[in-house]
């Protein structure tokens, strides 16, 4: 296991508020003809949750996975606090952005403190030798690296599970310890995808407690959702993306009252669809026969 000493603050990677922590620019990738996300621009400064919403397969992981160094885009550039990103996810974590999964991607035969303990690794000064030796440096990093994690699942409220095996967590609470894993790495930046994804309704507000604890640990914070009450109570700015392209951004209120952000998860009428005058026709020409019907001579002998 590997250990720490380097982290005593509770959020190291903490920025001022309203500084710019991600910028992404032009981001583009493509699979072979397919373009997944195109040319998309998107920031996150500190102190804000930003949405990420849109329908089925619009590009909202793909874009996610561009951001966190698991595919390198076609084009564009992601900037972390000014620095362009390395095209390599673990050096991305230790640059100070962190990620959950749509699917959990917990060790699940090992407990919850040893879970969360994995996450720490890019925060490790405790090398090969320290910990085959298992010197007094040694020790005392692993002490502080556990009091870390425990503070840590204290924060999500695992604190009473710690030594539970990982699979035999609740859904819910496998979800937290995600969460808890992915703050191990202290990062500045935390995205999250679909967090709340088969979440009961009391979990799923529970969860949006958390993350609004997150923001005010000074952690900015993406989150990708299908969940809209969730999204629009949580996040100061929202964006939609549709077929791979931003098409809104802006407050709850602005995305909610958009008439192509209802449409493109509506689906764009039919062509040939009936349009009012033809619903029109129908309902005058259902009236008609109904009338026709009461009017009829010898209704009340049918009764
Ligand atoms: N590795 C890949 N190779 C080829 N095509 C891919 C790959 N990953 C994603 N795609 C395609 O890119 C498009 C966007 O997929 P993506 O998973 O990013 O959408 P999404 O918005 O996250 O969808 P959902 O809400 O269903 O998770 C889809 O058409 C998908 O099939």
């Amino acid at each position: 296991m590997t250990t720490d000493t380097t982290t005593k603050d509770a959020t190291p990677d903490a920025t001022a508020p309203g500084q710019v922590v991600l910028d992404a620019r032009g981001v583009t990738m493509r699979f072979g003809g397919l373009t997944a996300v195109r040319n998309v621009d998107l920031t996150v400064n500190s102190g804000e949750i930003v949405g990420l919403i849109g329908p089925n397969g619009a590009g909202k992981t793909t874009f996610f996975n561009c951001l966190t160094g698991l595919y390198v885009p076609t084009e564009g550039e992601v900037r972390y606090k000014g620095n362009v990103l390395p095209p390599k996810s673990f050096k991305v974590t230790a640059a100070g952005i962190a990620r959950t999964f749509q699917n959990i991607r917990l060790f699940s035969n090992m407990t919850v403190l040893e879970n969360v303990l994995v996450g720490r690794h890019t925060r490790t000064k405790e090398g090969f030798w320290s910990a085959v030796l298992r010197g007094p440096g040694f020790h005392r990093a692993e002490a502080a690296s556990r009091e870390r994690a425990m503070e840590l699942l204290e924060f999500v409220g695992l604190a009473a599970k710690a030594e539970h095996l990982a699979r035999n967590l609740p859904y819910g609470e496998q979800r937290k310890l995600e969460i808890a894993r992915a703050l191990a790495s202290e990062p500045g930046l935390l995205l999250l995808d679909e967090p709340t994804a088969g979440m009961n309704p009391q979990e799923t507000r529970t969860t949006e407690e958390l993350v609004f604890a997150i923001r005010d640990k000074g952690i900015a914070v993406l989150v990708i959702e299908h969940d809209m009450r969730f999204i629009f109570n949580l996040c100061d700015r929202v964006a939609v993306l549709v077929q791979g392209e931003k098409l809104v951004e802006g407050d709850s209120a602005t995305v909610q009252g958009d008439e192509r952000v209802i449409a493109a998860y509506l689906g764009e009428p039919f062509e040939d669809a009936p349009g009012d005058a033809e619903v029109a026709e129908v309902e005058a020409a259902e009236a008609q026969a109904e009338a026709q019907t009461d009017a009829a001579p010898g209704k009340e002998n049918d009764r």
